[in-house]
């Protein structure tokens, strides 16, 4: 059996991940593929766990260091439970955020170097990446009152940091895209959601 093909979807809060990850799953079935629609943290039973530790509690609950940690555990949880043996079974597996959260987040915005974040990704999940990384592009305050109209104000631990640590997490995201154009694609994600999940699938041809 052939493996199956690996995307995650990447971008900062309201950008449209999850409502593209449930269309574009749609869009691969309608094409005759299993698809495994999953999502970070979280997309293993104990990945979920650690995403309530993660993303609920106070805001200095972990240190930047133990934060990074958790992240990359849960990855790995997820790795080898949801996503290893859905690519082996020969099904494609659509994951709303990955490794570049962490890059992004933890890594850009949150000050842990990019090459101790890659050192947990190798021992975690023996550095497995998507192999095409699909990053959702939308003006700052478009995507911010796209949160705003879904969350209520009720945004979690990592969401509710300032505009200035959501700045930078968009900037990370932009500066990994340049540096690996092979997997990286990114998508003006404004617009209606049919026209946004019409460029996505437009760039997987060549899988
Ligand atoms: N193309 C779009 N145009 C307008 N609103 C959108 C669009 N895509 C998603 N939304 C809405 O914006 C909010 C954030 O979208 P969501 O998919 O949850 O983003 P993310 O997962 O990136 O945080 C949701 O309320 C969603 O219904
Ligand atoms: C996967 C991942 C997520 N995160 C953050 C991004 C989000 O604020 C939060 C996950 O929330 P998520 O449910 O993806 O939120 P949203 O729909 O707003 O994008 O965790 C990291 O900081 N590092 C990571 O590695």
């Amino acid at each position: 059996m052939t493996r199956g093909r690996f995307i995650s979807l990447e971008g900062g809060e309201g950008v449209g991940k999850s409502t593209q990850a449930k269309a574009l799953a749609a869009a691969l079935r309608a094409r005759g593929h299993a698809v495994v629609e999953t999502r970070e943290p979280g997309g293993s039973e104990g990945a979920e766990a650690i995403r309530r530790l993660l993303l609920e509690g106070s805001a200095d609950r972990w240190t930047a260091g133990a934060e990074a940690l958790l992240f990359a555990a849960a990855r790995a949880d997820h790795v080898a439970k949801t996503i290893r043996p859905a690519l082996d079974a020969g099904s494609w597996v659509v994951t709303d955020r990955f490794l570049d959260s962490s890059l992004a987040y933890q890594g850009g915005a949150g000050g842990i170097s990019i090459a101790q974040l890659r050192a947990l990704h190798e021992v975690g999940s023996a550095g497995l990446l998507p192999d095409r990384t699909l990053l959702l592009a939308l003006p700052a305050a478009e995507a911010a009152r796209r949160a705003e109209a879904r969350d209520r104000g009720g945004s979690d631990r990592i969401g509710g940091r300032d505009a200035a640590y959501h700045a930078r997490v968009a900037d990370g995201f932009a500066t990994l895209a340049a540096a690996e154009p092979e997997r990286f694609r990114v998508i003006d994600a404004l617009g209606e959601a049919d026209a946004v999940t019409a460029r996505l699938i437009a760039t997987l041809d060549d899988l």
